[in-house]
């Protein structure tokens, strides 16, 4: 089990991360969601050993976690990091790349390992092309095929499908993270993507101000978002009475005492969001149709 302990870290003199406490038991897969800058990155690098904590303990099981002071090699065997800058070696093969860490001692086990990974990332038509003339995305499988290569017990992934297309990313998703549970490695995974959260991860743990504003099950937070940070990050949404009311959850009725004006429609798919003045403030509903701007409505909230 991972346990993190009223960690904190500053960058020089300005402080990223105050006071943190949290764990992840074996085969857990945590999500770390916030802004853009509020120190997902920078707490994986902290985690895995990157840089001096200010205060506090991080430990993996009975083994403590020290950064550079205290380490000349960065990292642990127990531990693999992918941050989002993937760092492999451009001028040999895929299967060279994922096979780097493995031993040749057994070279049946060695071919029968990186084919496994590389059916895991979807990579197997690419085993002998070499890596500098992969797409970014391609890049960002090898990565993780080779942060699984000597199977870590914990492995933290930094947005780890930032690079690869809607059409790729539902399957590796699936297939990576089904990898990770059945052979109980526990993950974080930094994420800006719902997708990447809901259907996977056991706990979301939402940093805000250099805190853990929240750290619980998705369904839970989904359900009962407390805060609009929480909620922006499943969906539009709007505050209405002082409550958190998601676009899904308002809805068009003949009379109601909400009474809103259409401003705008967009098409999303299968349904439209439309775009709506509530007595001078904005509100966002769905609608499987579009609607004329300027149309008068009646709204519902559960
Ligand atoms: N090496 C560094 N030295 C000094 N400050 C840094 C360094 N790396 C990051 N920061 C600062 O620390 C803060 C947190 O950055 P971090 O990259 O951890 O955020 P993030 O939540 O991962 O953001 P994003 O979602 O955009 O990747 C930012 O204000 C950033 O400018």
């Amino acid at each position: 089990m991972l346990q993190v302990k009223n960690l904190s870290f500053s960058y020089n003199k300005t402080t990223i991360l105050k006071n943190l406490n949290f764990k992840v038991k074996k085969g857990e897969h945590l999500s770390i969601i916030g802004e853009s800058g509020s120190g997902k990155s920078t707490l994986l690098k902290v985690l895995y050993g990157e840089y001096d904590l200010d205060s506090g303990h991080i430990l993996w099981d009975n083994t403590e976690i020290l950064g550079p002071k205290f380490n000349l090699v960065v990292g642990y065997d127990f531990m693999k990091y992918v941050a989002q800058e993937f760092d492999l070696m451009p001028f040999i093969t895929v299967e060279e790349n994922i096979g780097k860490f493995l031993s040749n001692f057994y070279p049946e086990e060695k071919q029968q390992r990186t084919a496994e990974l590389l059916e895991v990332v979807e990579l197997t038509p690419f085993s002998k092309t070499k890596v500098k003339t992969l797409s970014g995305g391609q890049k960002q499988r090898v990565a993780l095929a080779r942060a699984l290569a000597k199977q870590p017990e914990i492995i933290l992934l930094d947005e780890p499908f930032s690079h690869i297309d809607n059409f790729k990313k539902q399957s590796l998703r699936r297939s990576l993270f089904k990898y990770l549970k059945t052979h109980h490695i526990s993950c974080i995974v930094a994420t800006h993507d719902k997708d990447d959260v809901l259907g996977y991860a056991d706990r979301m743990l939402v940093l805000n101000d250099k805190q853990i504003e929240v750290n619980d099950i998705p369904e839970q937070l989904f359900k009962n978002p407390k805060t609009p940070l929480t909620a922006s990050f499943f969906g539009e949404f709007n505050v209405i009475n002082n409550r958190i009311v998601y676009a899904h959850q308002l809805k068009l009725v003949n009379k109601s005492n909400l009474k809103a004006t259409v401003k705008h429609c967009y098409f999303k798919g299968h349904y439209y969001l439309i775009e709506a003045d509530l007595n001078g403030d904005t509100v966002f509903f769905e609608h499987d149709g579009a609607l004329k701007t300027g149309k008068e409505i009646s709204l519902t909230m559960p």
